[in-house]
């Protein structure tokens, strides 16, 4: 029978291999559990455990082999004969990564049952399938990130979104209408990977996420509603396109542990205990657009060497649990100003009192990553270790119950209150693990004698042989006279009496012999030889019932995952409150206001920026209803990009509950934040990069709102400077007149800034720059007002263009700035916004046949380039090119 997942695949390394099944027949039991597994997953790649090896037969040997650098062998049984590859299973992980990295599911067939208490082959099963969404491995996973799996569903018109990281049972799910904000939600969270439903589209997902379809039984209503309600009761899911979604999530992670029939239960995954559903209108919109200009995660490969993202700067946090928080709160930041403002009152307070902050800070660094680890316990994955972990952790949360006694904010002492120190499993694993336990479960030395009546009884048995044992030497030598009589032990042969051959003569007639070396004989005594049999006794009877009683122990941990992750919630909420109160204190952050009288900022920094600049210049931003458009001019390199990022990212801080760095900051409280920059910085795979922008404003034009925060820079690049100009320009208007959206609007069309002159609400900005003699100094400070000249030709020469190019440059903006004060008279560009667009420049030159056509497109070109961003290859390329041009005119 097939699982039906994921999509046909015509890789010969999956599925039962050919020359299996040719002599199906004939197979030993063995490669017949292969053949049925590989059968059952034959999406994925099988492999199946052999002793100590994970191994892979036929053709899909081949494959581990060539992935994993592993050697083939040939492995040959009553019924043939086999390629066979393996990798270790006590190092697996680094195999495993490769084999997902090539785009492989795996499934891992493992053997169920000791070959020891078996009389034929030992039964085999898959217990899990790998795949790049459902990673529970540590080795494989980052720790301060999530790795989720995301499901699709529709039911209608209506889409239902579930989010699932299997690692720490975070379970998220949503649902709209619209498929925009599906796309976004998407961005958010970036999938590794998701299942889809039948007519669900596939286009909405980020470039990143592995998208595969899953049995469409999983996602029936009635089957998907009944495994949501198995585990979580009567969730408060708005409709059947939700249910479907989580109901499909669930059976495909049952399914990665094994379970292959989705109709049929697999493994349950007792530690999936709650399901957060929540609204998209709930938290601020941050497209992929948006989160990637804004590098809220990932610094921007086109700025050259890696750096900090605004995570980065603002992670102070110092558990794995709070990390991951912290990111949660960066991909969804509030609306709701109560929401923000508790969050502010909290990290305000924790603020202002440096050593209670400190004091947190410490005992949170006991604090080790329980939703990881309760879902190893509940997994029946986790060691002793892991319980003790456990213990350590909840040993620190009576000291941060008191630190918080005192608590004035309101989310504090919600936190305080959450506190669950869990004090029964406290005490259990207390008593019944000992303090520093072996990573292997099985073979004694994880439980305290004390802790079992029996197990006590048992070790006592042992220390008391043991000791005899160890007083025998002594009494032998006694007994025998032979002076230089030793007792050892071999892990072979056990316990022995060593005597030298010229001692021979000695032995008492109750030793028996053992074994012969070439000096010496080794004998047992019956007495000796039933004590030891005592001790091999009672070691296996107490290391099989420390294993039963730590089995015993680990399931009742088990039982409390739920208080178990809701602690976890709030000690990273803690966290991540701490972390940004370190912040806030460290680099003199100031608590935002939302007065709700635009956005009011002194002084702001960029929080990035301010980190590496030696000399960050602060700037102030005021965006008022009367006036909410700002025109950005300024010349390359003088800070525009930054400054318009700067605005946004205090934006988003606030939202999140951060203190933002600024002197003083009054912010409205925006929907949605949307930022595009130049075409030139994008390099889109497939289409061209001026389509993307255009598809990209296109959808800013019809989703902001009058709550939005607009920030443009440079849009309408990648096209000739006519179109660019008319496009920025109609874009501006437009969401000046119909959107009325808070907007920030970087531009090098000049020309734009004639803008403030027709609308109200527009204001211009510029960001000077001084020319000192011939150089061009950046003060990196915004002004009101439009800019002067552009000093393209000035970053030219500081960034190393021959002089000879650089005075041609400034002979042919001689020229065409002649040209344009001409044709300025006759073509008012900025008062006649419905003139159409391709027209203004061309008219420009043909209106007067006396100007150089040839000069003034160089100029108007030259005057455009972003010299500080081409490549050597590119600004060779265009200087080559404007050369030629120049030639032909000449
Ligand atoms: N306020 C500031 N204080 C100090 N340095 C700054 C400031 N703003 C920007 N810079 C530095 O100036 C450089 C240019 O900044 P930015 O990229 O923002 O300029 P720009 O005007 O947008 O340039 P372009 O038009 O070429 O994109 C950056 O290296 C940045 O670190």
């Amino acid at each position: 029978m097939s699982s039906e997942v994921g999509d046909a695949s015509d890789d010969p390394a999956l599925g039962p291999p050919a020359e299996m099944l040719e002599n199906r027949e004939e197979l030993t039991p063995m490669v017949q559990q292969y053949v049925e597994e590989c059968e059952r997953y034959d999406d994925a790649l099988v492999l199946f455990q052999v002793g100590d090896f994970y191994k892979a037969f036929c053709d899909a040997a081949e494959t581990v082999a060539a992935h994993c650098e592993v050697t083939m062998i040939t492995r040959e049984d009553s019924s043939g004969e086999y390629r066979a590859a393996g990798i270790p299973v006590d190092n697996a992980a680094s195999y495993l990564e490769k084999l997902l990295d090539a785009d492989y599911r795996v499934a891992i067939a493992e053997q169920v049952e000791d070959p020891e208490d078996v009389s034929g082959v030992a039964d085999r099963r898959v217990t899990r399938v790998l795949t790049p969404g459902t990673l529970t491995e540590d080795e494989l996973l980052a720790a301060d990130d999530n790795t989720f799996v995301a499901c699709l569903a529709r039911d209608g018109d209506a889409f239902g979104l579930a989010v699932l990281d299997v690692s720490t049972g975070d379970f998220l799910a949503t649902g709209t209408e619209s498929r925009a904000t599906v796309a976004d939600e998407l961005g958010r969270f970036a999938p590794a990977e998701a299942i889809v439903g039948a007519d669900a589209p596939r286009d909405v997902f980020p470039e990143r996420t592995a998208v595969t379809a899953f049995d469409e039984a999983a996602f029936e209503r009635t089957n998907a509603s009944e495994r949501v309600r198995d585990y979580f009761g009567a969730p408060d899911l708005a409709g059947p396109a939700e249910v479907r979604a989580c109901g499909a999530l669930l059976a495909y992670a049952e399914y990665t542990r094994g379970g292959f029939d989705p109709d049929e239960d697999g493994e349950r995954l007792d530690y999936l205990t709650h399901l957060t559903r929540y609204d998209p209108r709930e938290y601020m919109l941050l497209d992929p657009v948006a989160i990637d200009s804004l590098e809220l995660f990932e610094r921007r490969s086109v700025h050259g060497a890696d750096g900090d993202a605004l995570v980065d700067v603002l992670d102070e946090t110092v558990t794995a649990l709070g990390s991951r928080k912290l990111k949660d709160w960066l991909r969804r930041p509030l609306v709701e100003e109560e929401r923000i403002e508790a969050r502010l009152d909290a990290v305000e307070e924790l603020r202002d009192d440096l050593r209670t902050r400190q004091q947190i800070r410490e005992h949170l660094r006991q604090v080790y990553d329980l939703e990881r680890l309760i879902s190893r316990v509940a997994r029946e994955r986790a060691n002793a270790r892991d319980l003790r972990s456990l213990k350590q952790t909840l040993d620190a949360v009576p000291e941060l119950d008191a630190l918080l006694e005192d608590a004035g904010a309101g989310q504090l002492s919600e936190v305080r209150e959450e506190l669950d120190a869990l004090p029964e499993v406290r005490d259990l694993v207390g008593s019944a693990i000992r303090e520093d336990p072996p990573v292997e479960i099985t073979e004694g030395e994880v439980i305290r004698p004390s802790f079992d009546d029996e197990l006590a009884e048992l070790r006592a048995t042992e220390r008391e042989n043991k000791a005899w044992i160890d007083n025998l030497e002594e009494r032998e030598r006694e007994r025998t006279g032979i002076d230089n009589l030793e007792v050892g032990h071999t892990s072979v042969h056990g316990y022995y009496i060593e005597v030298t051959n010229g001692k021979l003569d000695e032995v008492p007639d109750d030793y028996v012999r053992r074994q012969t070396l070439k000096n010496s004989e080794r004998f047992y005594t019956p007495e000796l030889k039933e004590r030891e049999d005592d001790i091999i006794r009672a070691e296996q009877r107490a290391n099989d019932l420390e294993h039963d009683i730590f089995r015993e122990v680990r399931s009742d941990v088990a039982d409390e995952a739920a208080r178990v992750q809701a602690l976890a919630d709030t000690l990273a909420t803690l966290d991540v409150l701490v972390g940004l109160a370190e912040v806030a204190a460290t680099h003199d952050y100031t608590r935002p206001r939302f007065d709700r009288e635009g956005i009011h900022v002194e002084g702001g920094r960029h929080p990035v920026v301010e980190r590496t600049e030696e000399r960050f210049v602060p700037n102030p931003t005021s965006l008022t209803p009367e006036e909410f458009f700002a025109v950005v001019t300024g010349p390359n390199m003088s800070g525009k990009s930054t400054y318009m990022r700067q605005v946004a990212l205090l934006t988003v801080m606030a939202q999140v509950g951060s203190f933002v760095p600024a002197a003083d900051a009054d912010l409205e409280l925006v929907d949605r934040v949307f930022t595009r920059v130049g075409a030139s910085d994008d390099i889109a795979g497939g289409r061209s990069t001026f389509m993307v922008e255009m598809a990209e404003l296109a959808e800013i034009l019809e989703e902001a709102t009058d709550d939005s925060l607009v920030v443009l820079d440079e849009v309408g690049r990648g096209t000739s400077t006519a179109d660019g100009e008319a496009i920025a320009q109609a874009m501006a208007e437009f969401l000046h007149d119909e959107v009325g959206a808070w907007t920030l609007f970087a531009t090098h069309h000049h020309d734009l800034t004639a803008l403030a002159d027709d609308l109200d609400g527009v204001a211009n900005y510029h960001f000077a720059a001084t020319q000192v003699e011939e150089e061009v100094e950046f003060e990196h400070a915004i002004e009101p007002g439009p800019a002067g000249a552009s000093y393209g030709i000035e970053v030219a020469k500081a960034a190393g263009v021959p002089d000879d190019v650089v005075e041609r440059s400034r002979a042919l903006v001689a020229e065409s700035e002649a040209t344009d004060v001409e044709t300025d008279a006759e073509t008012d560009v900025g008062s006649t916004p419905d003139a159409g667009p391709a027209t203004a420049s061309a008219d420009r030159v043909a209106a007067d046949g006396e100007t150089d056509p040839v000069a003034a497109d160089v100029a108007a070109r030259l005057r455009d380039l972003d010299v500080a961003r081409m490549t050597p290859v590119e600004a060779l390329t265009t200087l080559d090119e404007l050369a030629r041009e120049v030639d032909r005119t000449e």
